[in-house]
């Protein structure tokens, strides 16, 4: 009979328990003790919630990242955040790492690890570290302790790594031309001590994570599993190596020959690759099929399921497993939470206590195919299943005829940057290096307890409104004081940035309790994209004309993108994604116009998840840039040339996509750049980026405040690469996360060091230079 098994719980919690419990120790108002209490009893409760799989997964939990962790067992923290290598290390050590610390503590500051994209995905992990001469200790013992408690419980424990091959590609070296893979000596050892420990406290299987086998990867990379398992082979405990997120694809043979005791494969995305790997699977391996998608929240299609298990099942028996996809990190917790979602929409949907309930069924189907329960169950399923193929919630007609009108032109503005540009200099007289930030101001406790009554249905519509005028009149105020040249609205009146706008548009449903992990204890609560998609009324247009109407510098009008909207929500299966999103791009294209009739002159459409949405393999992203791309060109193809289109992006590098950065056809992008310390801008300088950009000069994740010398010293860095003509200067990212205080003070350093740039720079151009530049940025010549 064929087991079932999870890959990883959602560790927040359903109600968000792990992130108020990490907010109130890191605020100083609980104990460690308190909070080891809540991550013990979340634990118990997930293990509960499991307890009709055959195994269940230890070592998803986590205080902060999973790769956190494993950075941390394995001994691979940064000095600055306190840790002595070759010595344990505790939970506040850890938080150091990942937050930082800020200036008023007792031993200086330390800037937190950078943070980056999980794969395709809209979670951020802290990327390890590597020193020149970096050792491995097992230093942390979270993952054995772990393994002990469930056991006690009387689980089937499962603990879960990431392997040792992903683990290094994750990370970095601080010579970035080094070879990570000269440190698979060291580290295989640690790994082999932290298996023993894992099979003396009771475990029979690992589930060794590599998901590094959805990407291409160099040669020496594929190489080295194989040489790298057979080192890790502990006697007694057995190993399951876990693809997700993709195809083998070119690294099938090498997943295929790993001398470990299974493998899982991603059947969603990968289900391709099924019939090929069950012909070539050595005897006695087990399979694990991930035939329930980790990764969206519609139920599974149960017969579409069965029809390719049976014949599997029939192949391997008892070694096949089932699972789902991926970690249900991604999915939220429960669906029975929900009581406001519409009646006919809640069958459609599976989340991660769901999906696990699916995989009962499957296997029971597969086992007892005519029993009562699976016949009935499968019947309900097959309801929902029709329910929502018919139903008129999908499809909007006329929305599918303005799509299909779109495809046949390209969508660029007629007049070329440098045309744009002089125009745009000529009506908005900015100064070099001009000053901005990305949208965001703080989103105090005030602003979230407002909207939460006003959702209650205990402030009104016009009591709402007049608090979130009052939000953007400080923030204006506040900015003309600071001296910033474009100012922002302050987005005080959103609850997320694609969560709003969602709530605007047709074809969206929303939850009460789907929150998702994003970093740490942050957690966005994506919506859901049902059905076609238009703008209801004007969304933004109302708020940008009251910021405007407070001040005579430009605000900037401040828009989510249709590939963001499109990556941060679960997106509906019955389509291609390219077709909603050109859906989205014609319903934000109309916000445009509806902005710039209303004399917004300057418009952003931020696009963070652009990058992200990026195939994980290269053979799929000449497929996705033309598309993407065009969606947001869509948006403001048809902007007067004095109109000026903001983008802006972070977490992401863009070197491999520099060429789309460039088909965008924005006339200014800014950039999360202050942790690579500019870094990032190689690619820009590499391609001669021909528009202007805002490199961000200071970390918005973290309390530590600027130096105006260290934002002198970083503008420097990206002047030399990018002429200063073209540069403006902004954070890293929105403000949302910070306090006012904190806001006032960074932003204020940073204007001060964009006028001390601006006389530096001026004064060292020939006088040549400085003529062509003036005009170019719309100054008099002298
Ligand atoms: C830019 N980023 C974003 C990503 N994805 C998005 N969908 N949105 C993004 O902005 N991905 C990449 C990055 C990730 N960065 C962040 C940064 C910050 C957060 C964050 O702060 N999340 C909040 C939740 C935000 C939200 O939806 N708020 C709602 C509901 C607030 C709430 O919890 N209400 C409570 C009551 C609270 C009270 O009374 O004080 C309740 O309803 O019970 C709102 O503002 O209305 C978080 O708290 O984690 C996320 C990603
Ligand atoms: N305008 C958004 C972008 C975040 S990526 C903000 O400022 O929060
Ligand atoms: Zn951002």
């Amino acid at each position: 009979m064929a087991r079932i098994h999870n890959l990883g719980f959602p560790r927040i919690g359903a109600q968000r328990e792990l992130k108020f419990a990490l907010e109130n120790y890191w605020a100083g108002d609980s104990s460690l003790t308190d909070l080891q209490a809540t991550g013990r009893s979340l634990r118990a409760a997930h293990w509960q919630r499991q307890a009709g799989l055959d195994l269940v997964p230890v070592g998803d939990f986590a205080w902060y990242d999973q790769v956190l962790t494993m950075s941390a067992t394995l001994g691979v923290l940064p000095e600055r955040a306190g840790h002595t290598p070759g010595t344990a290390i505790d939970l506040d050590t850890l938080f150091r790492v990942a937050r930082g610390r800020a200036q008023n503590s007792c031993c200086g500051t330390n800037a937190a690890s950078e943070m980056t994209k999980w794969f395709d995905t809209n979670y951020h992990y802290l990327v390890p570290e590597f020193t020149e001469n970096q050792a491995f200790h097992l230093s942390y013992h979270q993952l054995i302790e772990e393994t002990r408690e469930a056991i006690a419980q009387g689980h089937n424990a499962k603990p879960v790594l990431i392997g040792p091959l992903t683990y290094l590609w994750l990370g970095k070296c601080a010579r970035p031309d080094a070879d990570k893979l000269l440190l698979l000596d060291d580290l295989i050892p640690v790994y082999r001590q932290l298996l023993q420990a894992l099979r003396d406290a009771g475990a029979e299987w690992v589930q060794m994570d590599e998901p590094i086998l959805s990407l291409d990867l160099p040669l020496p990379w594929q190489q080295a599993f194989e040489s790298t398992y057979h080192r890790l082979q502990i006697r007694g405990l057995q190993q399951l190596v876990a693809n997700y997120f993709g195809e083998l694809g070119n690294n099938l043979s090498v997943a295929l020959q790993l001398p470990v005791a299974g493998l899982h494969l991603d059947a969603v995305r990968g289900g391709v690759e099924i019939g090929r790997i069950v012909d070539r699977l050595s005897p006695h391996k087990i399979l694990s099929l991930g035939i329930v998608d980790g990764r969206n929240i519609w139920v599974t299609d149960l017969e579409a399921a069965l029809t390719v298990l049976r014949p599997v099942a029939e192949r391997l028996g008892d070694q096949l497993w089932l699972a789902p996809s991926c970690s249900l990190l991604h999915v939220p917790v429960d669906l029975t939470l929900e009581t406001a979602l519409p009646e006919d929409v809640q069958p459609w949907l599976a989340f991660a206590q769901q999906k696990l309930e699916e995989l009962v069924t499957l296997k029971a189907a597969l086992a007892e195919p005519h029993s009562p329960a699976v016949t009935e169950k499968l019947k309900i399923n097959r309801a929902a299943l029709a329910a929502r193929r018919t139903s008129a919630r999908i499809n909007q007609v006329d929305v599918q005829a303005r799509v299909q009108r779109l495809s046949s032109h390209n969508a660029f503005r007629p007049t070329k940057f440098a045309e744009r540009n002089k125009l745009q200099q000529a009506k908005f007289r900015l100064p070099l290096l001009p000053t901005t930030t990305i949208g965001s101001f703080p989103q105090t406790t005030e602003i979230r307890k407002a909207r939460r009554l006003h959702k209650q249905g205990k402030l009104s519509g016009r009591e709402y409104a007049q608090l979130m005028r009052a939000e953007i009149q400080h923030a204006i105020a506040v900015q003309e004081k600071l001296d910033l040249d474009v100012l922002v609205h302050g987005e005080a009146e959103r609850n997320d940035m694609v969560e709003y706008f969602g709530e605007q548009l047709t074809g969206f449903a929303f939850t009460q309790w789907g929150w998702v992990q994003s970093y740490g204890s942050r957690c966005v609560k994506p919506p859901i994209i049902v059905g076609d998609v238009a703008r209801k009324q004007p969304i933004t247009l109302e708020w940008a004309r009251y910021a405007q109407s407070l001040t005579r510098k430009p605000v900037k009008g401040m828009l989510t993108g249709p590939n963001t909207i499109l990556c941060w929500s679960f997106v509906r299966d019955d389509q291609p994604r390219s077709r909603t999103a050109q859906q989205l791009a014609l319903a934000i294209r109309d916000e445009v116009q509806d902005l710039e009739a209303a004399g917004i002159g300057i418009i952003q459409i931020d696009e963070p998840a652009l990058r992200e949405g990026l195939p994980l393999r290269k053979k799929d992203w000449t497929e996705y840039l033309a598309w993407a791309t065009h969606a947001f060109r869509v948006c403001c193809a048809e902007v007067a040339d004095t109109t000026q289109i903001h983008t802006h992006m972070c977490y992401a590098e863009f070197n491999d996509i520099m060429d789309s950065l460039i088909a965008l056809d924005a006339d200014v992008i800014t950039l999360e750049t202050s942790r690579s310390q500019m870094a990032l801008l190689d690619a820009f300088e590499q391609f001669t980026y021909p528009n202007q950009i805002g490199p961000g000069v200071y970390d918005i994740h973290s309390p530590n405040l600027p130096t105006v010398e260290w934002i002198a010293e970083l503008m420097h860095r990206a002047a030399e690469k990018i002429p200063p003509q073209q540069l403006w200067i902004n954070p890293d990212c929105g403000l949302k996360t910070r306090t006012w205080p904190e806001t006032e003070a960074a932003l204020k350093v940073m204007v001060r060091a964009a006028k001390k740039l601006r006389n530096e720079f001026q004064e060292q151009a020939p006088k040549q230079q400085a003529t062509d530049a003036d005009a170019a940025i719309g100054l008099e010549p002298a």
